[in-house]
């Protein structure tokens, strides 16, 4: 039943949030980015040398129409860290090249790695 998809929208999106510590929401996938800016802000996130989940919201049309008003931010790539929307592209580039980015990335990833 497609109220039950409706609903659960939300919930994914909260679930995703919530499990990946180092989560993009972006178009197409680091591999194969759809968009300029999805591929930036992916690149700069594999400069930081650590895995990451991401969503691909081209296949998720659902996610992509209610993740901005959850996030209250209106565009794609979205980076979360850690539950906390961090921003899109311009953002991700800007703290990747005042040099925040990496050790931000690294921190998160060490810090759920030992939780393991
Ligand atoms: N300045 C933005 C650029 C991203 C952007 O403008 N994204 C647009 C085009 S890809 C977008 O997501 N639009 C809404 C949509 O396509 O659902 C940033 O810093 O992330
Ligand atoms: S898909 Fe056209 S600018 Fe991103």
């Amino acid at each position: 039943m497609d109220n039950t998809e409706n609903q659960s929208t939300l919930d994914r999106i909260k679930q995703q949030i919530e499990e990946n510590p180092i989560l993009l929401y972006m178009k197409g996938s680091p591999k194969l980015p759809s968009c300029g800016f999805s591929s930036q802000a992916s690149q700069a996130l594999m400069s930081c040398g650590e895995p990451f989940a991401y969503v691909d919201i081209l296949q998720n049309p659902d996610i992509r129409a209610e993740l901005p008003k959850y996030a209250n931010w209106p565009t794609f790539p979205q980076l979360w860290v850690e539950g906390e929307l961090v921003g899109g592209c311009d953002i991700i580039i800007e703290m990747f090249q005042q040099n925040e980015l990496q050790p931000l990335i690294k921190e998160t990833a060490e810090k759920y790695k030992e939780e393991e």
